[in-house]
């Protein structure tokens, strides 16, 4: 049995995760903590691993305090680009027998959507991600394009790909998107999505798109609870959930 806190615990995704820890074999849900609750009460509660489902603005500290405390942590909140995983990783670093997960996306689609985006990325001329949301979301661009664009970035860079085309000189207002190392990136917020992308790629005469919707909550929770499985024993940082699936 594997001990598990929930922060953010009475938020969407922290709620519908502490149902689903509970109904799963092999996981204990011992805390769950919201706003305005102790974090010691993780170690009180013998806490061996934090789901982190927080906003992004305290999620990096509440994740240092963990492994600090010696607890592992899967962190299921945007806002960790490469950026805050290199600062997670000099934290991780300096403490022996704990791991670090960072998840931008639970849904199996979703993860296979990256993979398949950076697999593409390099045989194309042109290269867009569009994300779609729920409009309650606070952060933008999503967790999930931003790591979307890092890896089409990264796969583009490693086989010598041109930059992308683009005539544009005049965008006073930004309609061209967010650029992440410099693939743009356009963030809709609607009523009615949940979380969805559509990661556009063209090439002379022809469009390739990979899309994927998550409708409900429950699209997560398979993810949340292999990850939460996985994580016991694990040290250092991993970002994504493709070691966990067996995809690497
Ligand atoms: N990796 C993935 O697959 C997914 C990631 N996410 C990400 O997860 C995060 C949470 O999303 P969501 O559940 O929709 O958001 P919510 O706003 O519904 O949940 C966040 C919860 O954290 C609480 N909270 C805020 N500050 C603290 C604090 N200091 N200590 C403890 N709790 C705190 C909030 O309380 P209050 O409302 O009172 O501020 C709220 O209950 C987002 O970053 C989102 O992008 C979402 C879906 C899937
Ligand atoms: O806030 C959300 O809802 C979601 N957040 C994550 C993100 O920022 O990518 C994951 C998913 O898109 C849902």
């Amino acid at each position: 049995m594997t001990r598990v806190a929930v922060l953010g615990a009475k938020g969407r995704m922290g709620s519908t995760s502490a149902a689903a820890i509970e109904a799963a074999e092999g996981l204990e849900l011992v805390a769950g903590i919201d706003v305005g609750d102790d974090l010691d009460s993780l170690v009180g509660a013998g806490a061996e691993a934090a789901l982190v489902f927080t906003t992004p603005d305290v999620a990096f500290d509440q994740a240092r305090w963990c492994v600090e405390h010696g607890i592992s942590v899967v962190i299921g909140t945007s806002g960790f680009g490469d950026d805050k995983v290199a600062e997670l990783r000099e934290v991780v670093g300096r403490h022996d027998g704990v791991g670090a997960l960072v998840v931008p996306n639970f849904s199996i689609g979703a993860v296979l959507m990256m993979r398949f985006a950076a697999q593409a990325a390099p045989f194309f001329e042109s290269v867009e991600v569009i994300e779609m949301h729920h409009p309650d979301k606070v952060d933008a661009p999503s967790g999930t394009a931003v790591r979307t664009a890092e890896v089409i970035a990264h796969a583009r860079r490693d086989a010598g790909s041109a930059a992308l085309p683009d005539a544009t000189t005049t965008d006073p207002d930004g309609a061209r998107g967010a650029k992440v190392e410099g693939i743009p990136v356009h963030a809709v917020r609607a009523r009615g999505f949940i979380a969805s992308q559509e990661v556009v790629l063209g090439d002379p005469g022809e469009i390739f798109t990979i899309r994927h919707d998550s409708s409900t909550r429950e699209s997560f929770m398979p993810g949340v609870v292999a990850a939460l499985r996985w994580i016991p024993g694990r040290t250092g940082v991993t970002v994504g959930l493709d070691e966990v699936l067996g995809l690497e």
